[in-house]
């Protein structure tokens, strides 16, 4: 075993993730990064690749702890659940306090918590890191999403700064919260992304059935959206996705491919925790379900058998596809302003000082769901940090209000086409019901004190009360009841 403690950092797993990302750190000034993976043929091939990095390349763990210089940092790029532990058992096993163990997975932000929990009385210091960006980004500059001390994070600020991507001058990073708040920011962005993507999936089929346009006139218009608001990674690479064409069958790639939607679990994690933290996400959840509904080949079969006829396509009129857009546009808005409900729920819950424009300001680049709007977000939050929803920021109540007729039209139109838009449909009735006067909620209340003597509260004056529906039904004040 060599003790040659040359590397100021590094990186455990070399599958995309760790291998970008260490070349991302090697490529740094007076980084010297150290590299191991389980498999060691992945480590030799990452290190004949890239002789320009100039890794320490480790055969074994102990290796690799010893060519680290201490106090020393290792960023876990593995498998989120066994496989993470697993490693960070060896790490912990080894390090010594002061030094730092970094999980930059997509971890469960609860696991985070616990593990911190359990490595603290080591004096390792455990820093969950919330890290998007896919391939490319983690080699040319991710958005990052630190948990874990303010004390580790003076160590591993400035090396995650280096690293990470630039949106206006700015890199893209920033200690969101301790333990684990990185990875709850990671898993809401995720959630976000889920439900762009379903927007966008549902757009693209309004365009081509409603429209009747070919995948690459689609295209086109993806790109011309990717010019205005809209502009942003995901419409980017959907309009390279749609002008993909299979070169075994000359079709569209996108129709080659089979429509079952898979899914790692950050999405469900997201309306899980929502669920627990009685936010509504539908936008979110519907994206979820909707990759769900998919995968369910059996029903599907079954249901087109059994269903009659399906609807004829409305026609659609010339300013469909601005219609798309602006319904696209205000439903996205509600998407992200049910992510950052999450997120300062989140907050409150877990005692972390989170700060929505900089979480904002943090996802501008490097990241997934990286966008034009996000300057929009940040400035929302920045002129008011208190709005009570995104939806109340002058500048998101003015676009959707303007928005609004088309966003109704699409809805419409998609229903009587019997085009499914659970994104487009659920983000209007979500806006509906928080603009509406009065909700049926009411009478769900009474519903409820019907069957369950429930309780209920009045309009016109405070106190609890409850009708004696199966008596003579007057009502009773229960305010200071005991039972
Ligand atoms: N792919 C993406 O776009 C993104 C991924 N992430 C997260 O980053 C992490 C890495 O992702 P990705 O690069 O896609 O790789 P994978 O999630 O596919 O994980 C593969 C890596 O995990 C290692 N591994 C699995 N089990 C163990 C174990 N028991 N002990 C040691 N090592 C183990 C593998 O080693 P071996 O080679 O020996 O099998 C390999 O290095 C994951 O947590 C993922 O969720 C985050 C953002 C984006
Ligand atoms: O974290 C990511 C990007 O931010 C990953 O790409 C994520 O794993 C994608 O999730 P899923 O496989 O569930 O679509």
């Amino acid at each position: 075993m060599s003790t040659n403690e040359t590397a100021n950092i590094g990186v455990v797993g070399l599958a995309v993730m760790g291998s970008n990302l260490a070349r991302n750190l090697a490529s740094r000034e007076g980084n010297t990064v150290a590299v191991y993976n389980r498999t060691h043929a992945r480590t030799e091939e990452l290190v004949a690749a890239h002789p320009e990095a100039g890794f320490v390349a480790a055969g074994t763990i102990d290796d690799f702890v010893a060519s680290l210089a201490r106090p020393r940092t290792a960023i876990i790029m593995v498998k989120a659940g066994a496989g993470t532990d697993a490693v960070i058992d060896q790490l912990a096993e080894r390090f010594e306090p002061g030094d730092i163990i970094v999980d930059g997975g997509n971890a469960n932000f609860q696991d985070t918590i616990a593990r911190e929990k359990r490595i603290a009385p080591t004096g390792v210091h455990f820093v969950g890191v919330g890290i998007s960006g896919g391939e490319e980004g983690a080699l040319n500059g991710p958005s990052i999403m630190p948990g874990g001390s303010a004390e580790s994070y003076e160590t591993l600020g400035p090396i995650l700064a280096s690293i990470a991507a630039v949106a206006k001058g700015e890199p893209c990073v920033t200690h969101v919260g301790t333990d684990g708040a990185g990875h709850f920011i990671k898993m809401i962005h995720n959630g976000i992304e889920y439900a762009d993507m379903q927007l966008i999936g549902e757009a693209y089929d309004l365009l081509r059935t409603v429209g009747g346009l070919e995948p690459h006139a689609i295209a086109d218009v993806f790109a011309e959206w990717n010019k205005g608001s809209l502009e942003s990674y995901l419409i980017e690479i959907t309009a390279e996705i749609l002008r993909q064409v299979d070169s075994a069958t000359g079709k569209p790639f996108v129709d080659i491919v089979l429509d079952q939607a898979g899914s790692k679990g950050t999405g469900v994690w997201t309306v899980q925790n929502a669920l627990d933290l009685g936010v509504p996400v539908g936008g979110i959840a519907e994206a979820v379900f909707a990759r769900a509904v998919s995968a369910k080949p059996a029903q599907r079969a079954a249901v087109r058998r059994s269903a009659a006829s399906r609807p004829q396509p409305q026609k659609a009129d010339a300013g469909f596809a601005d219609d798309v857009a602006k319904a696209l546009y205000a439903s996205k808005v509600v998407a992200y302003a049910q992510g950052f409900d999450a997120v300062l729920a989140g907050a409150e819950k877990y005692g972390w000082d989170i700060h929505k424009d900089r979480i904002a300001k943090i996802w501008r680049g490097g990241c997934i769901i990286r966008a034009r709007f996000l300057d929009r977000i940040a400035e929302a939050y920045t002129d008011n940090p208190d709005i009570t929803t995104l939806l109340e920021a002058p500048y998101f109540a003015q676009a959707v209000t303007q928005g609004e007729d088309a966003w109704r039209r699409i809805v419409a139109t998609a229903a009587l086409s019997g085009v499914p838009v659970p994104g487009f449909s659920s983000a209007l009735s979500y806006y509906d019901s928080l603009a509406a006067e009065r909700l049926p909620a009411a009478l769900v209340q009474g519903q409820r004190d019907f069957f369950g003597a429930h309780t209920y509260r009045r309009t016109d004056r405070e106190g609890t009360f409850h009708t004696l529906w199966s008596g003579d039904r007057t009502e009773v004040d229960v305010t200071h009841s005991t039972h």
